[in-house]
């Protein structure tokens, strides 16, 4: 049988940015975009892994060195991908554990996940292992595109993360597996690239959900939670409660 083709690669790609500040809870403009597809990225992992400088580094092209633990910071940009257009929303989640209370609604909205571990530290492996479970749960399907990322490779000297473990949990669940540096940009590109691939290639075999952008989208949820009390509201028959 042939060797596996590793998806240890260089970056060989550099997308065009629109940056700006997201509408991920608030929908996107209906009239942009029109012929392009548009999916939701969820970037997660526990926190100092470096989500936040892969997600700069991939929308905006800069290096960051300082370390700000995100609350929560929300990007679109677009991107070619196989000579197709595709907008992302990309959400860079908070790692630290108070900021949680989120994380069912971005699973439930996300298209993609890239599940995003520190090649220098051990027990932020074991935490993406946990977030892949949480999200096959929520979502209820084992299919979801899912991109593995081992980033900080530029400390080789402070791998605690055998490249071959990586590997082996690529192949066990059925994700592929980048090792990237956003310090160098080493394969930066590459994993969102990854990662739009499968959101397309599931939407082309139509096995996604046309819903499953907006489903859990909080504005359309508030919107649609007043119009039912407005509804409510106008029953004369309503039981009512009089405080006397
Ligand atoms: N050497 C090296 N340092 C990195 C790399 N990526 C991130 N860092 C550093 O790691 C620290 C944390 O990076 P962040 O991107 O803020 O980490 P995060 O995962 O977003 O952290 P939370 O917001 O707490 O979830 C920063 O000081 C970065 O400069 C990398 O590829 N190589």
């Amino acid at each position: 049988m042939p060797p596996k083709q590793s998806r240890y690669h260089q970056p060989t790609f550099v997308s065009p940015y629109i940056p700006y500040l997201s509408r991920w809870y608030f929908g996107a403009d209906a009239n942009s975009h029109a012929s392009s597809r548009e999916y939701h990225v969820v970037v997660l992992g526990a926190g100092g892994v470096g989500k936040s400088c892969l997600t700069a580094q991939f929308v905006h092209n800069e290096w960051i060195e300082s370390y700000d633990p995100t609350i929560e910071d929300s990007y679109r940009t677009q991107i070619a991908v196989d000579e197709r257009q595709v907008v992302l929303e990309i959400l860079d989640t908070a790692g630290t554990e108070q900021f949680v209370a989120m994380r069912d609604l971005y699973m439930k909205t996300g298209q993609g996940f890239l599940l995003v571990f520190s090649i220098t530290s051990t027990s932020s492996l074991n935490e993406i292992a946990g977030l892949r479970d949480e999200i096959i749960r929520i979502k209820d399907d084992e299919n979801v595109p899912i991109v593995i990322c081992g980033n900080k490779a530029d400390l080789e000297d402070q791998r605690s993360v055998p490249r071959t473990k990586g590997f082996a949990i690529s192949q066990r669940w059925g994700a592929p597996y980048y090792e990237a540096s956003a310090r160098t940009r080493t394969n930066v590109d590459e994993v969102f690239i990854d990662l739009c691939r499968q959101m397309l290639r599931k939407e082309d075999a139509g096995l996604a959900d046309p819903d499953e952008g907006d489903k859990f989208d909080p504005s359309r949820y508030y919107r649609r939670r007043k119009r039912r009390r407005e509804h409510r509201d106008r029953d004369p028959n309503r039981p009512r409660c009089v405080i006397l």
